[in-house]
């Protein structure tokens, strides 16, 4: 599924909310918090990267290519954004990248196939995921002919809001259900910033059947 479709999970960020270090590599249920999104969405795409900064080496056991933001100094996802479709324009021949952030262990297993069938409708625009009534716009599909007013966008104008650019661009949305725990409803999207969000993730892995 998704063969023709390149990816990146976005794990280049400062994990300030953590505590500093890299948030990805912590450990959760068994794994890292990085290796559960790539078990999710890696059978999802076809040519695959991670996006980070820093040191490669670290991610070495991930066993993926590790592409550094073409802008410097930490500009935020919209930078790990550009730096997938720049790879996936160059080195692949994908017209469309979807985007996931490293830091969702509970990412949808159809999201790629979710997105691809929204953006059919409307060939050109974005297609992004949302839950809840919520946007999520580090998880979307992106035309690889963006690329060119995604860099105006980043470096000339220096906005670096993601869901910016897809609102400027034209996108479709793609709506994706909460999750049954026991009682609890729990958003497929629900991502870890602090130790208390890790902390509920792993108490999450156990309840929820995968
Ligand atoms: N490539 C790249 N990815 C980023 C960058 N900043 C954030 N991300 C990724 O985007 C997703 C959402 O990031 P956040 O959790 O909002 O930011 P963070 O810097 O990781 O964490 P905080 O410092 O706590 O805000 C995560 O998967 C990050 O790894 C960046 O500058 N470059």
């Amino acid at each position: 599924m998704g063969q023709d479709i390149a990816g990146i999970i976005l794990a280049g960020g400062r994990s300030r909310r953590m505590g500093g270090g890299d948030k990805s590599l912590l450990a959760l249920g068994g794994d890292s918090l990085l290796g559960h999104a790539v078990s999710r969405f890696a059978p999802q795409v076809g040519p695959l990267a991670l996006s980070a900064n820093g040191d490669p080496a670290r991610f070495a056991g991930i066993g993926l290519p590790v592409l550094a933001d073409v802008v410097e100094g930490f500009a935020g996802p919209l930078a790990g954004i550009l730096t997938g479709l720049e790879w996936a324009a160059a080195n692949t021949a994908s017209e469309t990248l979807a985007t996931a952030a490293g830091d969702t262990p509970l990412l949808p297993r159809d999201l790629v196939e979710r997105l691809v069938a929204a953006a059919g409708a409307r060939p050109g625009s974005i297609a992004v995921a949302c839950s809840g009534g919520k946007w999520h716009p580090t998880f979307a599909l992106w035309p690889t002919e963006a690329r060119a007013a995604l860099r105006r966008f980043l470096v000339d104008e220096d906005i670096r809001r993601v869901s910016a650019f897809i609102d400027r661009h034209g996108f479709v949305e793609v709506e994706f259900s909460l999750l049954k725990s026991g009682e609890h409803e729990i958003d497929p999207f629900f991502n870890i910033n602090t130790p208390d969000d890790l902390a509920a993730a792993a108490r999450l892995l156990q309840s929820i059947k995968p």
